[in-house]
Protein backbone atom coordinates (compact mmCIF):
# COMPACT_ATOMS: atom_id res chain seq x y z
CA UNK A 1 0.00 0.00 0.00
CA UNK A 2 0.99 3.53 -0.82
CA UNK A 3 0.97 4.93 2.71
CA UNK A 4 2.47 8.70 1.28
CA UNK A 5 -1.21 9.81 0.75
CA UNK A 6 -2.22 9.01 4.09
CA UNK A 7 0.99 10.66 4.99
CA UNK A 8 -0.04 13.37 3.15
CA UNK A 9 -3.42 13.76 4.86
CA UNK A 10 -1.94 13.69 8.29
CA UNK A 11 0.00 16.37 7.27
CA UNK A 12 -2.59 18.61 6.75
CA UNK A 13 -4.40 18.07 10.14
CA UNK A 14 -3.52 20.28 13.23
CA UNK A 15 -5.45 19.03 16.78
CA UNK A 16 -6.71 21.98 18.51
CA UNK A 17 -4.55 23.89 20.73
CA UNK A 18 -1.68 22.65 18.40
CA UNK A 19 0.43 25.06 16.45
CA UNK A 20 1.51 22.26 13.94
CA UNK A 21 0.03 19.46 11.58
CA UNK A 22 0.82 15.70 13.41
CA UNK A 23 3.42 15.06 10.65
CA UNK A 24 5.52 18.53 11.54
CA UNK A 25 5.01 17.20 14.90
CA UNK A 26 7.13 14.61 14.65
CA UNK A 27 4.59 12.32 16.16
CA UNK A 28 3.89 9.86 13.60
CA UNK A 29 5.42 6.88 13.81
CA UNK A 30 4.38 4.61 11.90
CA UNK A 31 1.33 3.56 8.94
CA UNK A 32 0.40 0.29 7.97
CA UNK A 33 -2.36 -1.44 6.65
CA UNK A 34 -2.95 -4.82 8.23
CA UNK A 35 -5.59 -7.04 6.37
CA UNK A 36 -9.10 -4.54 6.25
CA UNK A 37 -7.71 -2.18 8.42
CA UNK A 38 -5.18 1.00 8.43
CA UNK A 39 -3.08 1.30 11.63
CA UNK A 40 -1.53 4.65 12.71
CA UNK A 41 1.23 4.45 15.78
CA UNK A 42 1.13 8.34 17.39
CA UNK A 43 4.08 9.03 20.07
CA UNK A 44 3.17 12.21 22.08
CA UNK A 45 5.48 14.16 23.69
CA UNK A 46 3.07 15.59 26.11
CA UNK A 47 -0.46 14.64 28.01
CA UNK A 48 -3.19 15.42 25.46
CA UNK A 49 -6.81 15.75 26.01
CA UNK A 50 -9.18 15.24 23.44
CA UNK A 51 -6.73 13.97 20.72
CA UNK A 52 -8.27 10.66 20.10
CA UNK A 53 -11.72 12.24 19.66
CA UNK A 54 -10.41 14.44 16.99
CA UNK A 55 -8.55 11.75 14.94
CA UNK A 56 -11.87 10.06 14.18
CA UNK A 57 -13.02 12.57 12.38
CA UNK A 58 -10.55 11.10 9.83
CA UNK A 59 -11.59 7.59 9.88
CA UNK A 60 -14.16 8.08 6.64
CA UNK A 61 -11.59 9.54 4.60
CA UNK A 62 -8.30 7.59 5.40
CA UNK A 63 -10.27 4.56 4.91
CA UNK A 64 -11.23 5.66 1.51
CA UNK A 65 -7.10 6.65 0.78
CA UNK A 66 -6.45 3.04 1.84
CA UNK A 67 -8.94 1.57 0.72
CA UNK A 68 -9.90 -0.30 4.58
CA UNK A 69 -12.79 -0.47 6.70
CA UNK A 70 -11.49 0.79 9.68
CA UNK A 71 -8.54 2.55 11.31
CA UNK A 72 -6.75 1.38 14.69
CA UNK A 73 -5.17 4.44 16.29
CA UNK A 74 -2.35 3.81 18.55
CA UNK A 75 -1.54 6.55 20.79
CA UNK A 76 1.37 6.49 23.14
CA UNK A 77 2.44 9.47 25.06
CA UNK A 78 6.17 9.38 26.60
CA UNK A 79 6.54 13.32 27.94
CA UNK A 80 9.69 15.17 27.08
CA UNK A 81 11.55 16.76 28.99
CA UNK A 82 11.97 20.22 28.25
CA UNK A 83 14.87 22.42 29.14
CA UNK A 84 13.76 25.06 31.92
CA UNK A 85 14.42 28.98 31.81
CA UNK A 86 17.19 29.11 34.28
CA UNK A 87 20.18 27.57 35.91
CA UNK A 88 19.10 26.37 39.00
CA UNK A 89 19.92 22.90 38.95
CA UNK A 90 16.97 20.07 38.05
CA UNK A 91 15.30 17.54 40.27
CA UNK A 92 15.70 14.25 40.27
CA UNK A 93 12.80 12.59 38.49
CA UNK A 94 11.00 16.14 37.68
CA UNK A 95 10.68 16.08 33.79
CA UNK A 96 9.19 20.09 33.74
CA UNK A 97 8.01 22.06 36.49
CA UNK A 98 5.19 24.67 35.33
CA UNK A 99 5.25 27.69 38.15
CA UNK A 100 1.82 28.65 39.07
CA UNK A 101 1.57 32.71 40.17
CA UNK A 102 -0.94 35.62 40.65
CA UNK A 103 0.18 39.39 41.22
CA UNK A 104 -2.27 39.32 43.96
CA UNK A 105 -3.24 37.34 46.73
CA UNK A 106 -7.59 35.68 46.70
CA UNK A 107 -7.68 35.33 43.22
CA UNK A 108 -7.99 31.57 43.06
CA UNK A 109 -4.58 30.50 42.70
CA UNK A 110 -4.38 27.72 44.48
CA UNK A 111 -7.77 26.58 43.11
CA UNK A 112 -6.27 26.91 40.12
CA UNK A 113 -2.53 25.12 40.59
CA UNK A 114 -4.60 21.88 42.58
CA UNK A 115 -7.44 21.29 39.54
CA UNK A 116 -4.66 22.35 36.75
CA UNK A 117 -2.43 19.40 38.45
CA UNK A 118 -5.46 17.22 38.69
CA UNK A 119 -6.48 17.32 35.34
CA UNK A 120 -2.98 16.73 34.12
CA UNK A 121 -3.23 13.53 36.04
CA UNK A 122 -6.36 13.12 34.58
CA UNK A 123 -5.14 13.26 30.75
CA UNK A 124 -2.52 10.56 32.02
CA UNK A 125 0.59 12.28 33.27
CA UNK A 126 2.67 11.13 36.36
CA UNK A 127 2.18 15.28 38.11
CA UNK A 128 3.45 15.95 41.73
CA UNK A 129 2.15 20.03 43.45
CA UNK A 130 4.56 21.38 45.22
CA UNK A 131 2.50 23.90 47.57
CA UNK A 132 5.03 27.17 47.76
CA UNK A 133 2.49 29.66 49.32
CA UNK A 134 4.49 30.36 52.15
CA UNK A 135 2.08 32.88 53.41
CA UNK A 136 -0.73 30.67 53.43
CA UNK A 137 -0.09 26.90 52.26
CA UNK A 138 -3.51 25.54 51.59
CA UNK A 139 -2.65 22.79 49.41
CA UNK A 140 -3.19 20.09 52.14
CA UNK A 141 -6.45 21.33 52.99
CA UNK A 142 -7.78 21.54 49.15
CA UNK A 143 -6.29 18.00 48.64
CA UNK A 144 -7.93 17.15 51.85
CA UNK A 145 -4.58 15.44 53.49
CA UNK A 146 -4.58 18.07 56.18
CA UNK A 147 -4.39 15.89 58.85
CA UNK A 148 -1.29 13.67 56.93
CA UNK A 149 2.81 14.07 57.06
CA UNK A 150 5.09 13.38 54.31
CA UNK A 151 6.84 10.74 55.70
CA UNK A 152 10.56 9.85 56.32
CA UNK A 153 12.45 6.30 56.44
CA UNK A 154 15.65 8.11 56.05
CA UNK A 155 15.36 10.77 58.29
CA UNK A 156 17.04 13.04 55.38
CA UNK A 157 14.72 12.49 52.67
CA UNK A 158 10.28 12.93 52.46
CA UNK A 159 8.29 10.91 50.72
CA UNK A 160 5.18 13.06 49.93
CA UNK A 161 1.35 12.62 50.24
CA UNK A 162 -0.20 11.55 47.79
CA UNK A 163 -4.02 12.34 47.08
CA UNK A 164 -6.35 11.97 44.34
CA UNK A 165 -3.73 10.33 42.25
CA UNK A 166 -1.18 13.35 42.65
CA UNK A 167 1.61 13.54 44.99
CA UNK A 168 2.22 16.55 46.92
CA UNK A 169 4.14 18.30 49.69
CA UNK A 170 3.71 21.59 51.66
CA UNK A 171 5.29 23.60 53.71
CA UNK A 172 1.82 23.64 55.71
CA UNK A 173 2.51 19.69 56.55
CA UNK A 174 5.62 20.46 58.00
CA UNK A 175 5.23 23.43 60.20
CA UNK A 176 1.41 24.62 60.61
CA UNK A 177 -0.03 26.93 58.13
CA UNK A 178 -0.06 29.63 60.80
CA UNK A 179 3.18 29.31 61.48
CA UNK A 180 4.76 29.24 57.97
CA UNK A 181 2.97 32.47 57.40
CA UNK A 182 5.82 34.68 60.03
CA UNK A 183 8.55 33.48 57.60
CA UNK A 184 10.08 36.14 56.00
CA UNK A 185 11.83 36.48 52.41
CA UNK A 186 14.96 34.56 52.90
CA UNK A 187 14.14 31.91 55.68
CA UNK A 188 10.82 30.96 53.62
CA UNK A 189 12.72 30.30 50.20
CA UNK A 190 15.53 28.17 51.81
CA UNK A 191 12.74 26.21 53.36
CA UNK A 192 10.89 25.87 50.18
CA UNK A 193 14.53 25.01 47.95
CA UNK A 194 14.71 22.20 50.78
CA UNK A 195 11.53 20.65 50.66
CA UNK A 196 11.14 20.67 46.88
CA UNK A 197 15.06 18.74 46.73
CA UNK A 198 14.53 16.53 49.60
CA UNK A 199 10.72 15.16 48.82
CA UNK A 200 11.34 11.57 46.84
CA UNK A 201 9.25 12.56 43.99
CA UNK A 202 9.71 9.55 41.99
CA UNK A 203 9.39 9.85 38.05
CA UNK A 204 6.97 12.86 37.05
CA UNK A 205 5.68 14.47 33.95
CA UNK A 206 5.19 17.69 35.55
CA UNK A 207 5.68 19.15 39.23
CA UNK A 208 3.50 21.98 39.23
CA UNK A 209 4.45 24.91 42.19
CA UNK A 210 1.82 26.83 43.59
CA UNK A 211 3.92 30.28 43.55
CA UNK A 212 3.35 32.94 47.14
CA UNK A 213 0.97 35.15 45.66
CA UNK A 214 2.36 38.63 44.69
CA UNK A 215 5.21 40.09 42.35
CA UNK A 216 8.47 41.10 45.15
CA UNK A 217 11.17 39.37 45.97
CA UNK A 218 10.44 36.43 47.71
CA UNK A 219 8.23 35.25 44.57
CA UNK A 220 11.23 36.10 42.51
CA UNK A 221 13.91 33.91 44.37
CA UNK A 222 11.29 31.16 44.44
CA UNK A 223 10.83 31.31 40.55
CA UNK A 224 14.93 31.25 40.24
CA UNK A 225 15.72 28.95 42.75
CA UNK A 226 13.51 26.35 41.52
CA UNK A 227 14.43 24.63 37.90
CA UNK A 228 10.74 26.05 36.28
CA UNK A 229 10.55 24.95 32.93
CA UNK A 230 7.09 28.15 32.59
CA UNK A 231 4.86 30.07 34.39
CA UNK A 232 0.87 30.42 34.49
CA UNK A 233 -0.50 33.69 36.06
CA UNK A 234 -3.93 33.40 37.21
CA UNK A 235 -6.01 36.82 37.72
CA UNK A 236 -9.84 37.70 38.77
CA UNK A 237 -11.21 40.48 35.44
CA UNK A 238 -11.25 43.20 37.97
CA UNK A 239 -9.01 46.42 36.63
CA UNK A 240 -6.75 45.99 40.11
CA UNK A 241 -6.07 42.48 39.72
CA UNK A 242 -5.01 42.49 35.72
CA UNK A 243 -2.54 45.24 36.50
CA UNK A 244 -1.67 43.10 39.16
CA UNK A 245 -1.01 40.15 37.27
CA UNK A 246 0.64 42.73 34.19
CA UNK A 247 3.27 42.77 37.13
CA UNK A 248 3.66 39.09 37.11
CA UNK A 249 4.41 38.71 33.57
CA UNK A 250 6.85 41.37 33.23
CA UNK A 251 8.34 39.54 36.58
CA UNK A 252 8.65 36.39 34.43
CA UNK A 253 9.97 38.10 31.99
CA UNK A 254 13.12 40.00 33.83
CA UNK A 255 14.12 36.42 34.71
CA UNK A 256 13.28 34.83 31.35
CA UNK A 257 10.51 32.02 32.67
CA UNK A 258 8.38 31.99 29.48
CA UNK A 259 4.34 32.64 30.50
CA UNK A 260 2.22 29.66 28.81
CA UNK A 261 -0.53 32.09 29.55
CA UNK A 262 -2.78 33.51 31.65
CA UNK A 263 -6.15 32.04 33.84
CA UNK A 264 -9.01 34.64 34.33
CA UNK A 265 -10.62 33.03 37.28
CA UNK A 266 -13.52 34.31 38.56
CA UNK A 267 -14.64 35.72 35.33
CA UNK A 268 -18.87 35.07 34.98
CA UNK A 269 -21.23 34.01 37.45
CA UNK A 270 -23.59 31.20 35.41
CA UNK A 271 -27.16 30.92 37.58
CA UNK A 272 -27.55 27.43 39.07
CA UNK A 273 -31.16 27.87 38.39
CA UNK A 274 -31.48 29.48 34.66
CA UNK A 275 -28.05 28.69 33.41
CA UNK A 276 -27.88 32.87 32.92
CA UNK A 277 -24.23 33.91 32.70
CA UNK A 278 -23.25 37.47 34.27
CA UNK A 279 -19.69 38.87 34.55
CA UNK A 280 -19.88 40.23 38.14
CA UNK A 281 -16.29 41.97 37.72
CA UNK A 282 -16.31 43.09 33.85
CA UNK A 283 -15.68 41.49 30.95
CA UNK A 284 -13.04 41.32 28.48
CA UNK A 285 -10.22 42.31 30.76
CA UNK A 286 -8.21 38.80 30.24
CA UNK A 287 -8.53 38.87 26.85
CA UNK A 288 -7.34 42.26 26.55
CA UNK A 289 -4.71 41.82 28.75
CA UNK A 290 -3.39 38.41 26.37
CA UNK A 291 -3.67 40.47 23.67
CA UNK A 292 -1.67 43.31 24.93
CA UNK A 293 1.40 41.55 25.98
CA UNK A 294 1.62 38.70 23.45
CA UNK A 295 0.23 35.19 25.69
CA UNK A 296 -2.44 32.96 25.12
CA UNK A 297 -5.52 33.36 27.33
CA UNK A 298 -5.90 29.40 28.34
CA UNK A 299 -9.15 29.71 30.25
CA UNK A 300 -11.96 31.27 31.96
CA UNK A 301 -13.49 29.91 35.00
CA UNK A 302 -16.70 30.74 36.31
CA UNK A 303 -17.73 31.92 39.71
CA UNK A 304 -18.88 29.06 41.10
CA UNK A 305 -20.32 27.98 44.66
CA UNK A 306 -19.90 24.01 44.12
CA UNK A 307 -16.31 25.01 43.28
CA UNK A 308 -15.68 26.86 46.64
CA UNK A 309 -17.70 23.91 49.15
CA UNK A 310 -15.55 21.05 47.23
CA UNK A 311 -12.31 22.49 47.46
CA UNK A 312 -13.19 23.74 51.10
CA UNK A 313 -13.95 20.28 51.66
CA UNK A 314 -11.04 18.41 50.00
CA UNK A 315 -12.31 17.15 46.61
CA UNK A 316 -11.40 19.47 44.20
CA UNK A 317 -14.06 19.42 41.38
CA UNK A 318 -11.05 17.69 38.96
CA UNK A 319 -11.51 14.69 41.62
CA UNK A 320 -15.21 15.10 42.24
CA UNK A 321 -16.41 15.37 39.22
CA UNK A 322 -14.39 14.41 36.55
CA UNK A 323 -16.59 14.16 34.15
CA UNK A 324 -18.66 16.87 34.77
CA UNK A 325 -18.83 21.02 33.07
CA UNK A 326 -16.33 22.53 35.17
CA UNK A 327 -13.82 19.87 35.44
CA UNK A 328 -13.79 19.46 31.63
CA UNK A 329 -12.75 23.36 31.83
CA UNK A 330 -10.42 22.60 33.62
CA UNK A 331 -8.85 19.49 31.47
CA UNK A 332 -9.05 21.81 28.60
CA UNK A 333 -7.05 24.18 30.12
CA UNK A 334 -4.42 21.48 31.28
CA UNK A 335 -4.46 20.33 27.18
CA UNK A 336 -3.91 23.51 26.00
CA UNK A 337 -0.99 24.15 29.21
CA UNK A 338 0.33 20.84 28.19
CA UNK A 339 0.75 21.66 24.23
CA UNK A 340 2.00 25.03 24.82
CA UNK A 341 4.26 23.86 26.93
CA UNK A 342 5.89 21.27 24.78
CA UNK A 343 5.63 23.75 21.73
CA UNK A 344 7.28 26.55 23.02
CA UNK A 345 9.82 24.50 24.78
CA UNK A 346 13.09 22.67 23.32
CA UNK A 347 13.40 18.84 23.92
CA UNK A 348 16.04 17.69 26.34
CA UNK A 349 17.08 14.42 27.03
CA UNK A 350 15.15 13.11 29.83
CA UNK A 351 18.07 10.80 31.20
CA UNK A 352 20.33 13.27 31.54
CA UNK A 353 18.34 16.21 32.71
CA UNK A 354 16.21 14.98 35.61
CA UNK A 355 18.93 12.29 37.59
CA UNK A 356 19.93 13.18 41.29
CA UNK A 357 22.84 16.20 40.66
N1 LIG B 1 -13.92 30.10 40.55
C1 LIG B 1 -14.21 30.13 41.85
N2 LIG B 1 -15.50 30.15 42.26
C2 LIG B 1 -15.79 30.20 43.58
N3 LIG B 1 -14.88 30.22 44.56
C3 LIG B 1 -13.58 30.20 44.20
C4 LIG B 1 -13.18 30.14 42.84
N4 LIG B 1 -11.83 30.13 42.80
C5 LIG B 1 -11.41 30.17 44.08
N5 LIG B 1 -12.45 30.21 44.93
C6 LIG B 1 -12.42 30.28 46.38
O1 LIG B 1 -11.78 31.50 46.76
C7 LIG B 1 -10.97 31.30 47.89
C8 LIG B 1 -9.54 31.72 47.59
O2 LIG B 1 -9.03 30.82 46.64
P1 LIG B 1 -7.49 30.40 46.62
O3 LIG B 1 -7.01 30.03 47.99
O4 LIG B 1 -7.32 29.43 45.52
O5 LIG B 1 -6.86 31.79 46.22
P2 LIG B 1 -5.32 32.20 46.15
O6 LIG B 1 -5.20 33.15 45.03
O7 LIG B 1 -4.47 30.99 46.12
O8 LIG B 1 -5.15 32.93 47.52
P3 LIG B 1 -3.75 33.20 48.29
O9 LIG B 1 -2.69 33.17 47.29
O10 LIG B 1 -4.00 34.52 48.90
O11 LIG B 1 -3.63 32.05 49.24
C9 LIG B 1 -11.11 29.83 48.29
O12 LIG B 1 -12.11 29.71 49.27
C10 LIG B 1 -11.59 29.17 47.00
O13 LIG B 1 -12.37 28.01 47.25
Amino acid sequence: MNIEPIRQRLGRFSPRHWPHDLVSAGVVRNIERRGDALHVSLMLPFAQGTLTDELQTLNAELCALAGVQSVNWQLHTEVATLAHANNAPAVAGVRNIIAVSSGKGGVGKSTTAVNLALALNHLGARVGLLDADVYGPSIPLMLGVAGERPASDDGKTMLPVEAHGIKANSIGFLVGADDATVWRGPMASKALSQILRETRWGELDYLVVDLPPGTGDIQLTIAQQVPTTAAVVVTTPQNVALADAVKGINMFGKVNIPVLGVIENMSYHQCGQCGHRESLFGEGGGEHLCSEHGVPLLGQMPLSATLCRQMDAGTPVVAAEPEGEMAGLYLAMAARLAAGLYFSGKAVPTTLYTRQV
